[in-house]
Parts: C-alpha cells; structure tokens; sequence
C-alpha cells in the first residue's frame, strides 16, 4: 500500500488547494463527531438529571449545528477528493494510451486488444477511488479514531482499555483477509481482461461468425468467462463481506466487559449515568471508522492488484528505439545488405540483398510465408534487421528518427482503413488537411471521377468501413492517401489482391503514373500487376532465390517460370 502512494504522491502536488478544501471538511466530519458524543453528557446530566432549563434550549441547537457541520464538511470532502481522484485518472489513462501506443508492434501482435483495452478502462477506474476517495476516507476515519479515542480516554482510562483492548487482537484476522482480497482481485481483474477479449473478438469478427452459424458457439464461449468472472466476484464478496461480522463480534465482546466494568462504577456512583453514556456512545462511534478502516483496506487490495497490472505496461520499453536524424532530402536509393531477421527461433530472412533505385518499380514475389512482407516490415521499422543493414543512400535507416522514415514511407495494404470521417479527412489522414492537394492524390489515385458522384464530393462522409465503397473505390482511396503525403518510397503490399481485373489494371496504371519520382515495392500474388516491374525479387523460403525483369526470370529463374505458371493455370 505503501508503494501504491508512493507511486502517486507526486500527483498530489498539483492540487493543493483542493486538497485544503478537501481536509478542511474531513476536521469538520471528524470534529462533528466526536462533538455528537460529547453532547450526549451535558444532554443526559444538565437537561435530565440536572434539570438545568437553559440548556433545553442551547442543546438542540448544538446537536442541528453539530449535524450541519458533519454534512457540510462531508459534501465539501466528497466534491474535491473526487475531483482529484477524476483527474488523476484522466492523467494516468492519458499517459498508458499514450505509452502503448509507442510500443513495438510486436507488442500488439502478442497482446490482445481486448486485454489492453480492459487495462486502460477497467484497471484505471479501480485505482480511481483509491488515489483520492479511500485515501480521504481513511485520513477521515483515521482522524475520527483519534479524536475519538481522545474523548473515550478521557471520560475513563479504565474503561478505555476494557473498550480498546481487541483492537490489536483485531489485526491478524483482518491483514488475512486483506491479502486474499488482493489474491481474488487480481483474479477478478485478469478475468475481466478475459471478457473484454472475447467481446472484442466476437464484434471483430461477426462477419464470420454469422456465415458460420457460430452464434452459440460464441454466446457459450463468452458464458464461460462470464461464468468464471462471476465466481472470483462472488468470491472476493464473501471475503470482504467477512470483515464486517469479525470486527462486530470483538466489538461486542469488549462492549460486554466495558458494560459489565462501567456498570458496576455507575451502580457505586464512581461514575455518572452521563459520563458512562458518552464513553458508550463514543465507543460505539469509534467502531464504525475502525470497521470502515478494515473494509478500506480490503478495498484498496483491489486497487493494488489494479495498479500492478497498469504499471506492467508502463515497465515494457519499446525496442525500436528512433534515431536523432530529422531530415532526409532526397532517397536515390534503398540497399539491403546482407539482412536477415529472426521472429524468435524462425528464420523469416536470410542474407538478403536488394537494390532498389529511385523511379524503379521493385516486385517482391514468392509462395506464401517467403518473407516478403518481413522485408517490408524492416524497412518501416515495425521491427529491425537481426543482422545486416538497410541503408538510404549513405544513410542507415537506424539512424533516422522513426517519425522521418515513416513519414516518407507509404503503405497501402490489401486491407483498407478507412475512418467515419470526410473523404478530404480520410486522404489527408496524419497530414494537415488541404483541399487542393485532396483532389489532386484522387486525380492522381483515379479516383476523382467516383467522389464526384458522391453527394458532398470530397467532404461526403465515409462510414467507418467504407462499406458505401466498392472494394475497388476503397483501394483507391488508399492510394490517395498514399500519395497525399508525397512519399519518397511506395509499397503496395497485396493492394491488389482482392481487386478484379479492371480495377486492378486501374491500380498498375496509377503505380505506372506516380513511380518517376519515388521508389515503389509492390508485393502481389497476380503476376499481372507487376509484369511492368523494373525489377522482380523472387523469395523462397526467407532467400531471395533471383532479381531480374519478368523477361530474365522467365528464361532463367526455375522458381519463377513454377509461380508464373500456377498464376496462369
Ligand atoms: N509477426 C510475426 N511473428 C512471428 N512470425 C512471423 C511474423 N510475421 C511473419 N511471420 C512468419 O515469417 C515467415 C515469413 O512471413 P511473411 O509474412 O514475411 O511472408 P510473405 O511472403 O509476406 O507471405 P504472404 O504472401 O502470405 O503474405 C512466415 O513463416 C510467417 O509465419
């Protein structure tokens, strides 16, 4: 627990003021309280042993003022603390999004989405109450406890050890408690990462879920988490709720022996029947703040299971670390020299090396699994060369910073994103938005003509699939986007695949148009789409086994003439 506030102790600095505000009302509370049982001597002894008049009337007033500052100070507490508490977790939620974002791509191929996307809603909430609201809390109860023990003592030390003696006894059972309220917590939350999966998974991918009528394999699936989930939460309730009857049953036990002790003083008039009722009162009061305490610190298990799940995300560090360079004119050419790369023990490249010269159009081709796409994922730097290098002209592309190689490199895949936004919007998406330059990428992209159709032309709104677009319009809006940011290297990786044959000559013709002032990588499985090629990689099993024109590999690439033949049975 220690721990937990440490980490968020620097937080606290920003909120001063609201903290003040925050503890004022906490003294208040705490002050009030103890106030309700001290009232209870001068109500019982002057008003109806005494019969003192006068203090009828001071009496009610004291106990509506004592109330008013008891709710006062509770509203005022409520309202800053969750206050903080709401914009600590802002801040936190903030910094984890942010933080995953920079992480390796490896990082989100591993993890499922759902399970992140659990931490940074789920996880974050729980810490919420616990910076601010418990905290608060138990500085209140705390204070209460003081003021209150303060009050018992000072009625009568001897009753105040009988009425506070199973305080320590206390402990033991309850620190018991508490760690299997972490246990359980930690349980709950991982299980809950488990639903948010399967959510995820399921909407992700109802498409193949309905044409496969596995609608109920699903619902059972996700019932099992459910189920499970269930189960932990049922757990940690009979836990935490334990808490309660174990601190009832000591508070009754001393209770007894005060009443039996305090009794017998009353009964030989060492003791008056006000000063006795105070000390009870006050008794009584102070185990409901003891027992809120313990049920506290069970409560903030849950944040401390939460917090070590956040903060193992916070401790992974990307690999791909940028480099310093911010700048890079012009890329005459690309070089790979000698580059493999290892996804853990597999060898998806070995000892690759390519030439790829400005305004050449470069295929990549080969069986599934070749290693094409890897060699597209090291120039990106989704992930980096095991050994080898990759150098632009002079440059090795380690050196650049990753904002300035992504920023001249564009992707367009077989998969399309498009975003619930404008068509302008989805062109320029990353870039500042300019209209001319919009309709210029769509000229360029052929794919003006169609947006012109379009009700609001450029500014139509796309839904987030695109699904009011062809496969064909959809890919070429890609290209648009692709071009918009005027990259000095091009890759289309499978663009084509899912195209038909029109469109996809439509997609050679705009490659062809847009290659004189970049560098383009086109992988594709139709043979067609890259017979203009300057150069064709062909990849076997992570090598590349030939380069030449499709003319060289035909007469001379065995590997070729099997893939150029099956493309055309
Ligand atoms: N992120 C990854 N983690 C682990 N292994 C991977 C990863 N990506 C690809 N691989 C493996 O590396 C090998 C090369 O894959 P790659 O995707 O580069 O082939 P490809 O030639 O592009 O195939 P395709 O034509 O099917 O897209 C394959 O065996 C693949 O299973």
């Amino acid at each position: 627990m220690r721990d937990f506030f440490k980490q968020y102790s620097p937080f606290y600095k920003n909120y001063i003021l609201q903290i003040f505000y925050a503890f004022i009302g906490i003294l208040l509370v705490a002050l009030a309280t103890a106030g309700t049982a001290y009232a209870i001597q001068p109500l019982l002894d002057d008003i109806f042993i005494n019969k003192n008049i006068q203090m009828l009337y001071i009496m009610p007033i004291i106990v509506v003022a004592l109330y008013a500052a008891k709710g006062f100070g509770r509203y005022i507490q409520a309202y800053f603390v969750s206050y903080i508490g709401q914009d600590i977790t802002r801040i936190v939620r903030d910094r984890l999004f942010s933080h995953v974002l920079k992480l390796d791509l490896q990082f989100f191929q591993k993890t499922h989405s759902g399970e992140l996307v659990s931490r940074i809603v789920n996880d974050i909430n729980r810490i919420q109450s616990a910076v601010s609201g418990y905290l608060a809390e138990i500085i209140r109860e705390s204070l209460t406890i003081v003021v209150l023990v303060a009050l018992v003592i000072y009625r009568s030390p001897e009753l105040a050890f009988y009425g506070l003696v199973v305080l320590p006894l206390a402990v033991y059972p309850l620190s018991l408690l508490a760690k299997r309220m972490k246990k359980l917590s930690f349980k709950s939350q991982e299980s809950n990462s488990d639903i948010t999966s399967s959510l995820t998974e399921s909407f992700n991918n109802i498409e193949i879920i309905k044409a496969n009528n596995t609608e109920n394999i699903e619902a059972k699936k996700f019932s099992v988490f459910n189920m499970i989930f269930f189960k932990y939460n049922m757990k940690a309730v009979k836990t935490n709720e334990l808490t309660s009857p174990v601190m009832e049953i000591l508070g009754a036990i001393a209770f007894g022996a005060v009443i039996f002790v305090g009794g017998t003083h009353v009964v030989n008039g060492e003791l008056t029947t006000g000063e006795f009722s105070s000390f009870i009162a006050a008794l009584f009061m102070l185990y409901t703040p003891i027992k809120r305490l313990s049920t506290l610190y069970n409560k903030m298990q849950d944040a401390i299971a939460a917090n070590e799940r956040i903060n193992s995300i916070f401790s992974i560090n990307p690999t791909i670390i940028s480099g310093n360079l911010e700048k890079i004119d012009d890329i005459k050419e690309i070089n790979f020299t000698n580059v493999s790369l290892k996804y853990g023990e597999l060898e998806a490249l070995k000892g690759i090396n390519l030439n790829a010269k400005k305004g050449e159009i470069v295929a990549l081709v080969g069986d599934s699994g070749g290693g094409k796409s890897s060699l597209i994922n090291l120039l990106i730097r989704f992930y980096d060369v095991t050994s080898g290098e990759i150098k632009f002209d002079d440059t090795n592309i380690k050196d650049l910073s990753l904002k300035t190689l992504r920023e001249n490199i564009s992707v367009v895949t077989q998969r399309v994103y498009i975003f619930n936004d404008t068509v302008a919007a989805n062109v320029a998406y990353g870039e500042e938005l300019d209209d001319i330059r919009v309709v210029e990428a769509l000229k360029k992209a052929h794919a003006y003509e169609f947006i012109l159709q379009l009700k609001h032309g450029i500014h139509a709104v796309l839904d987030e699939f695109g699904s009011n677009l062809s496969g064909g319009q959809r890919q070429r809006i890609a290209i648009a986007r692709a071009l918009y940011k005027n990259p000095k290297i091009l890759i289309l990786d499978e663009a084509t695949s899912a195209l038909d044959n029109k469109s996809e000559s439509v997609i050679s013709e705009v490659i062809e148009e847009v290659k004189k002032d970049r560098i383009t990588f086109v992988i594709a499985h139709r043979l067609s789409t890259i017979k203009n090629a300057s150069k064709i990689a062909v990849f076997k099993a992570g090598e590349i086994v030939d380069t030449g024109t499709q003319d060289e590999l035909l007469s001379r690439c065995e590997e070729y003439q099997r893939l150029y033949n099956s493309a055309n049975i």
